[in-house]
């Protein structure tokens, strides 16, 4: 049918770590995802998307094969995969924080091995088998690597001499007790798209529309609005004390004397901000919080 209502984008997002943080940005993004407990089907409150959670590992490889006309998952994944899509948009988001994921070469606190050319001769378990191997090759390290269904941490160093595996904040390794050796590779999500999906003119423009609004919601993650009212002679005085307000509007209140501020702000430097705006004269001020910024 070429009817427009029936026109489909099916997306698939990721189950396990990234679930939670991928479901609330659709949710800032403007979607509202009701995902059932035990439903790999969540609906959506918009009729053009179809939505399927799979695990982060698979979804570069069904999007590659066309079962997909997109999806999103790390870019880690994605690689591991040598999946052939096009990228539609870096999303960069994690689980816990704004930081990446860094797949690293992990040893215990107090183990020996202080280099990659350590490694020599040792076993590593990993469930980034290609990641591990391209890296052992280039450092010309001969090692056994052995596939890990996860729990990785808990191998070194009874079953293995290292591992390489996922951290975001460092928590993980601290109660573990483990040593990072070197870095293989940092990772956000990846928005991606079938090159057949990106090659359809509706899916493409529905797919970078969602990209936008992804990436507005994302943007507006850690910044704020901020409005005042100052006297007019002060103006000066805030803009030079202040550089954080960066080019702020200004518009003249009525009656004369007092002009309105209004800027964005990065959250962080607020509450530095909101006192000093006080002790300039500033009054009415407000802070509020934004849903999208888009450039
Ligand atoms: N703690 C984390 N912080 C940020 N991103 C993470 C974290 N853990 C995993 N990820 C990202 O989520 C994706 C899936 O991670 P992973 O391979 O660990 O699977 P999972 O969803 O955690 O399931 P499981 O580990 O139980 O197999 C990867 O792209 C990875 O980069
Ligand atoms: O540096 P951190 O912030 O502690 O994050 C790292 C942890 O996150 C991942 O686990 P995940 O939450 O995916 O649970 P899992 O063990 O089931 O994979 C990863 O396997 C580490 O255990
Ligand atoms: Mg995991």
């Amino acid at each position: 049918m070429s009817d427009k209502s029936t026109q489909l984008l099916r997306i698939g997002l990721p189950k396990g770590s990234l679930q939670e943080p991928t479901m609330d940005l659709f949710n800032r993004a403007g979607y509202n995802i009701i995902a059932h407990s035990r439903s790999y089907r969540p609906s959506v409150d918009d009729k053009e998307l179809e939505i399927r959670l799979l695990r982060a590992q698979e979804i570069g490889r069904y999007v590659d094969l066309g079962f997909l006309d997109c999806g999103i998952t790390g870019r880690d994944w994605i690689a591991e995969n040598g999946a052939d899509v096009e990228v539609v948009a870096d999303l960069r988001y994690s689980k816990a924080t704004s930081l990446p994921t860094r797949w690293v070469l992990v040893v215990p606190e107090d183990s020996p091995i202080k280099t990659v050319q350590d490694l020599q001769g040792k076993r590593i378990a990993t469930e980034a088998m290609g990641l591990t191997k391209t890296y052992l090759e280039k450092h010309g390290v001969q090692a056994d690597i052995e596939f890990s269904w996860g729990a990785t941490e808990v191998k070194v160093p009874e079953l293995v001499d290292a591992i390489v595996d996922i951290t975001e904040t460092g928590s993980s390794l601290r109660a573990n007790k483990l040593r990072i050796v070197d870095t293989l590779m940092e990772s956000y999500p990846q928005f991606v798209s079938s090159k057949a999906a990106y090659l359809d003119p509706w899916k493409r423009k529905k797919m970078e529309r969602l990209a936008l609004l992804l990436n507005g919601a994302l943007e507006a993650r850690y910044k704020v609005g901020l409005k005042l009212n100052l006297p007019e002679h002060k103006l000066e005085a805030m803009l030079h004390q202040l550089p954080s307000l960066r080019r702020p509007t200004i518009s003249h209140l009525a009656g004369g004397g007092w002009v309105a501020v209004e800027t964005i702000i990065d959250e962080s430097v607020v509450r530095e901000i909101i006192p000093e705006l006080k002790a300039l004269g500033a009054e009415g001020i407000i802070e509020y919080p934004l849903n999208k910024v888009v450039h």
